[in-house]
């Protein structure tokens, strides 16, 4: 049998099952793409918030990613909750040496409204691991803490992808409009053309983990060597059945649906995107 492709995410944990290394895995596997994990930081969470969080040690963080970057292929990795400067260390001086397609997550408050990265470690992630994506992918909250602009309007999230690919050096910027009104729609700016990805909004609650589950199918559809702009079309379409389909479970933001995708497969429930 040919190899498979092959994705790497580098984040923390989700025991419930909805957001974290653990939405990231259910992601790769829907989509055919070999999973692989580094975890930074264990979370003791579920649907309703965080309460406490364990540091793995740094040298463990190092270990796990040279004990998959020496012994497999990485086609695609992502990165997700990174607490503190120093895990950001760590896995910047590894990144120098990968040479993949980095999607970056800038994760910086669960959809609980926990914090779940320290204030020093903002600006790092702004200033020396920005500027390494293919891709960064903030929602409006995120994107307008590494703008420092206010977002209120759909000019404004353009603005701001502008702005964090030729102000902050990242590859590429897709900001998130799942915390606006209306429409769920996001941009796309990769430094020559502005996309758009529109869907209707889904009325749930149940959205935990939706910006883990999105980033990861745009991992894995890099690592099958989609072009971006696709990849993120595709993406889109993929956590919108995971929200179309998510699960009344838990007392807080139940989880989304994995194989939402699939359920929609056997109704012939597709819908278009622009
Ligand atoms: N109610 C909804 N209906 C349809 N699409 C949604 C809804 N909420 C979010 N989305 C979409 O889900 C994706 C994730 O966007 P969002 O802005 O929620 O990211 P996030 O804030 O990182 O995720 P989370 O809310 O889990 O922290 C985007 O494509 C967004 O447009
Ligand atoms: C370990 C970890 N990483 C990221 C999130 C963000 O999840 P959400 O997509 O719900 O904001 C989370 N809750 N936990």
């Amino acid at each position: 049998m040919k190899s498979p492709n092959c994705a790497l995410t580098i984040a923390g944990t989700d025991p419930s099952g909805g957001a974290g290394i653990q939405a990231d895995l259910k992601t790769f596997q829907e989509l055919k793409t070999y999973g692989m994990s580094v975890i930074t930081s264990v979370v003791a969470q579920n649907t309703t918030g965080v309460k406490s969080v364990h540091h793995l040690p740094l040298n463990m963080l190092s270990e796990q990613l040279e004990a998959v970057e020496s012994d497999l292929p990485i086609h695609a990795f992502k990165t997700g909750m990174m607490a503190d400067v120093e895990m950001m260390k760590v896995i910047k001086e590894w990144i120098q040496n990968v040479k993949a397609p980095f999607v970056m997550d800038p994760v910086m408050i669960a959809t609980s409204g926990d914090p779940l990265i320290n204030e020093d470690a903002r600006i790092y992630l702004r200033e020396e691991l920005v500027p390494l994506t293919a891709i960064v992918t903030p929602n409006i909250s995120e994107a307008e803490d590494l703008t420092g602009d206010k977002i209120s309007t759909h000019e404004d999230m353009k603005e701001a992808a502008k702005k964090i690919v030729h102000t902050l050096g990242a590859g590429a910027a897709l900001i998130k409009g799942g915390h606006m009104q209306g429409q769920a729609i996001d941009y796309l700016y990769d430094g020559k053309a502005m996309y758009s990805f529109a869907t209707e909004r889904i009325d749930t609650k149940n959205t935990h983990g939706t910006g883990c589950t999105y980033s990861a199918a745009i991992t894995a559809y890099l690592s099958q060597g989609e072009e971006l702009h696709k990849a993120v079309e595709k993406s889109k379409h993929f956590v919108t059945s995971a929200i179309r389909h998510s699960f009344e479970l838990g007392k807080g933001n139940g989880p989304t649906n994995h194989w939402g995708i699939r359920e929609e497969e056997l109704t012939g429930e597709f819908r278009n995107y622009s």
